[in-house]
């Protein structure tokens, strides 16, 4: 496995990849390190789907709020090479924040209408950055497909959505979320909980269980669905609730609000934002047509 810090090291690995083998195809997986089992998924389907994978691990500042986690975002770049290199990731591409912007950016890269609702909304800004910071990944890398987790349901619609409209040569891989065998999403941002937080951030993936078995009650609306949702969630303790949507995916559009939600034919996402003390952690569920989600 090779770690490229620079442009120039990851232009001449890849490279050297092209160059031995024309019919090389070559997976991204895009993250921002403090790895665990969730990336580590992401890195097997690309290992198995490609010649050669590249894992790039950037703490993007573009993607943060003024107010938000991105100094003390959790980072060990030891262990997430060792876990790159278990999982048999070819290239580790770990930029400084000056080799990615060696100045401002004076290009944006904005992803309307998909953009205005859930943490569109509640982080201003944040898809911006991250429209941007994929961009720049997908012209250095030139993948033939990049994988993202379901958990970031809506940055998955978004970066989809942009390839489509700019017509960027890359197959991007839908992948499944993975869970602590309690239920609770994996995410690096769940290192800053307490050991009671940690406790009570479970009623995110009870409460999508909860649902589905509500969606299942015919007769119920989204309107219902998401008070009671609401509901389970107010009950553990510290839960600050930051969103909880049913829209339909990928085009994150408002359904018919007072309409029961039985025998849809559209596929809907349970979306949810909820903060525990400052830690704000999101999960979702997907609901097929006559399914009871996945
Ligand atoms: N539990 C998970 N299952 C599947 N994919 C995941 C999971 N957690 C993160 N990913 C995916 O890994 C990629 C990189 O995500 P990122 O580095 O932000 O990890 P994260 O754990 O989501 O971090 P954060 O806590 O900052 O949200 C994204 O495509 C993301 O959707
Ligand atoms: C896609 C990404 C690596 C861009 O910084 C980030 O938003 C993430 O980790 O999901
Ligand atoms: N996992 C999405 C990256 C972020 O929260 O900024």
């Amino acid at each position: 496995m090779i770690l490229c810090r620079t442009i120039a090291e990851l232009k001449n690995e890849l490279y050297s990849i092209k160059h031995s083998n024309d019919q090389a195809t070559i997976g991204l997986v895009p993250t921002m390190g403090f790895l665990h089992e969730g990336h580590a998924s992401l890195m097997r389907q690309s290992v198995a789907e490609n010649i050669a994978s590249v894992l790039s691990i950037f703490v993007n500042p573009m993607q943060f709020g003024p107010n938000e986690d991105f100094e003390r975002y959790p980072r060990d770049e030891a262990r997430d090479l060792a876990i790159a290199k278990e999982n048999g990731i070819d290239i580790v591409f770990m930029p400084e924040v000056k080799e990615m912007y060696p100045s401002k950016p004076r290009t944006s890269v904005m992803i309307s209408q998909l953009t205005e609702r859930l943490c569109g909304a509640s982080r201003p800004g944040h898809f911006d950055g991250v429209g941007l910071v994929v961009s720049k990944l997908f012209h250095l890398v030139q993948p033939d497909r990049a994988y993202f987790g379901m958990k970031d349901a809506q940055q998955l619609a978004v970066i989809q959505q942009m390839t489509d409209d700019l017509n960027i040569p890359v197959e991007i891989v839908p992948c499944p979320i993975v869970r602590e065998p309690d239920g609770l999403a994996l995410s690096s941002r769940n290192v800053y909980l307490s050991a009671e937080q940690r406790q009570q951030a479970v009623v995110l993936s009870q409460s999508l269980a909860l649902a589905k078995q509500m969606v299942e009650e015919k007769g119920i609306t989204p309107e219902e669905l998401i008070a009671r949702v609401k509901a389970k969630i107010s009950e553990a303790g510290q839960a600050e609730i930051d969103y909880v949507e049913w829209l339909t995916y990928p085009s994150l559009e408002l359904p018919a609000w007072n309409e029961p939600i039985a025998d849809h034919s559209e596929k809907y996402i349970l979306a949810l934002a909820v903060k525990f003390g400052s830690t704000r952690l999101i999960d979702n569920a997907l609901f097929v047509p006559n399914t009871r989600g996945e």
